[in-house]
């Protein structure tokens, strides 16, 4: 039975990268994905809105929606203080196993819990089943129109508190336009627009940061 394109990647990552280093594996992925297979990692471009807003908010605990094959979970792990913990949700089976091995190779495993399973159910469980309080950091980087629904659900878990940042990729490209009309006309939201490109393309693309205002 041929290959996946995220086994392809892990395969090339187990391969090519420094087993934990997570910058290795970075730049492996993005080298993988920009010269031979492109796939929807957040990317090196991309990549660095991501570092600048987790070292503004320095998060004690992280949600991310969409793992896919961990890109986004090695680096939001990375940089994470002692003590701090991403949690990451990922609905496709699949993924979620090449994202497992990934996080392992990374040796960031300590800092990440890989949750499989749709957003919708996994929200309502994090306070109860995983000791969640309240959420510091959310990277939305799963189906877009699973944005706007699973950050109403987020505020009605309680899940949020004052100053409590969102950031979501691919305002764009595919777009998310029923998020960014939500997110914008919210008074409970401060928004920021951060223009960038699609990942490995010369796409334009963006990525939208969401405080909330409590
Ligand atoms: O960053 C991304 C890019 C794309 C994507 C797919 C196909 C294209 F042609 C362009 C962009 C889909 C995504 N789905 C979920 C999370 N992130 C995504
Ligand atoms: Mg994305």
């Amino acid at each position: 039975m041929n290959q996946s394109k995220e086994q392809r990647i892990l395969n090339f990552v187990l391969q090519n990268a420094v087993r934990g280093d997570p910058c290795s594996v970075l730049d492996t992925i993005d080298k993988y994905c920009s010269q031979k297979e492109w796939a929807m990692n957040v990317g090196d471009e991309k990549g660095l809105i991501l570092d600048k807003t987790l070292e503004e908010v320095n998060p004690s605990v992280a949600l991310e929606l969409g793992t896919y094959c961990g890109y986004s979970a090695v680096r939001i792990a990375r940089l994470l203080k002692p003590g701090a913990r991403l949690l990451t949700v990922e609905f496709n089976p699949e993924f979620a196993a090449i994202a497992k091995q990934m996080i392992e190779f990374a040796g960031v495993q300590d800092k990440v819990k890989l949750l499989e399973g749709p957003s919708e159910e996994i929200i309502p469980q994090l306070k109860k089943k995983y000791e969640v309080g309240t959420l510091d950091f959310v990277f939305l980087d799963h189906w877009k129109d699973r944005y706007t629904p699973d950050t109403i659900l987020l505020q009605e878990c309680n899940l949020l508190k004052k100053g409590s940042v969102l950031l979501a990729d691919n305002i764009i490209v595919p777009g998310a336009p029923e998020f960014i009309n939500y997110i914008r006309n919210n008074p409970r939201f401060q928004c920021t627009n951060y223009p960038s490109h699609l990942e490995y393309m010369k796409v334009v693309d963006a990525m939208e940061k969401a405080v909330f205002l409590g």
